[in-house]
């Protein structure tokens, strides 16, 4: 058997007409359009290329966003300033911090900065602690990416086991929540956990988000499951490569998504998405104050 692929840029292809269509809806009303800001401190060498991909598809879509680059040696103070000049920048209406920082600032900082009804990749306290009861906020984009694939793929998830590989807080655990919402039995597994393969075989739909090159082999999945690789590992020959180990697995697999090609499109649109709900909200709320 071969695996069903999950095609992530034809998902995400069909999305982002979804969100141009949203843009103009919104444009029309309040006569601009939502915006983004996306901070990126200076160091890691591909958070460079995620923001290049992210103001892509603003432009495919219609939306702003603009890049605030700060430079290596940014101070937390300094950072901590930009964030507030965002948060009260009326045309900014989604604000994202590109991860990792640098060690010398604290991530916290920025989950505590942010302003909640603009924190639309969901790392704020406030978003964090909605998602975990059940109540509306943003969600990390990588979380709701693998949500939206699975819908899109018209994979069930209601009484299905889902085997979570990884308790990040942008992935592992928020999705976690949003499948429980989804009426999945969730299992998450991680780095500590012992005979990995015993949990991971049980898994009607197996997500690998750990960031270990392609560690799921084909033994670890029960013939015909789903399987959903998170995983973006840079080679060092150039490329990157998933979490799941492709080639075997998606002889036994039911259906797959690929790296590249699979998670990572859909994740950078499901930003937008968020941003345009959150302008919406924004410019609801302003319209009333008025
Ligand atoms: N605050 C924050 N939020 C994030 O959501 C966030 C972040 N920081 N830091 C980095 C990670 C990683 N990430 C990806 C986004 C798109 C692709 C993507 O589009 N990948 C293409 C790559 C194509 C290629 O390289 O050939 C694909 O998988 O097909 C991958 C990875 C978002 N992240």
């Amino acid at each position: 058997m071969t695996a069903a692929i999950l095609n992530g840029r034809t998902m995400s292809a069909e999305l982002k007409n979804e969100l141009r269509q949203e843009v103009q809806r919104y444009e029309h009303r309040y006569g601009h359009v939502p915006g983004l800001a996306i901070v990126l401190v200076e160091g890691d060498a591909a958070s460079g290329f995620y923001s290049k991909a992210i103001l892509k598809i603003a432009r495919e879509i219609g939306a702003a966003a603009r890049l605030e680059p700060l430079p290596a040696q940014t101070t937390a103070e300094e950072l901590r300033a930009a964030l507030l000049r965002l948060n009260s920048d009326e045309s900014v209406h989604g604000i994202i911090v590109q991860m990792p920082l640098p060690a010398h600032l604290p991530q916290e900082l920025v989950a505590n900065t942010i302003a909640p009804e603009k924190d639309i990749d969901g790392i704020s306290p406030k978003n964090a602690g909605n998602l975990c009861l059940g109540l509306p906020s943003f969600q990390p984009s990588t979380a709701a990416a693998v949500i939206e694939i699975l819908e899109r793929g018209k994979i069930q998830l209601e009484g299905k086991h889902v085997v979570v590989l990884g308790r990040s807080n942008v992935v592992g655990k928020p999705l976690a929540l949003l499948l429980l919402q989804k009426n999945a039995t969730v299992t998450i597994c991680h780095s500590r956990t012992p005979n990995l393969a015993s949990f991971t075989r049980q898994a009607d739909v197996l997500v690998a988000a750990v960031g270990r090159a392609t560690m799921v082999k084909a033994e670890m999945v029960r013939p015909g499951a789903t399987v959903i690789d998170v995983g973006t590992n840079a080679l060092p020959e150039g490329g990157m490569v998933g979490d799941v180990d492709y080639a075997t697995v998606q002889e036994v697999a039911g259906a797959i998504t690929p790296v590249p090609g699979g998670v990572g499109p859909l994740t950078n649109a499901l930003l937008f998405k968020q941003c345009i709900a959150a302008a919406w909200q924004q410019a609801a709320q302003r319209t009333e104050a008025r």
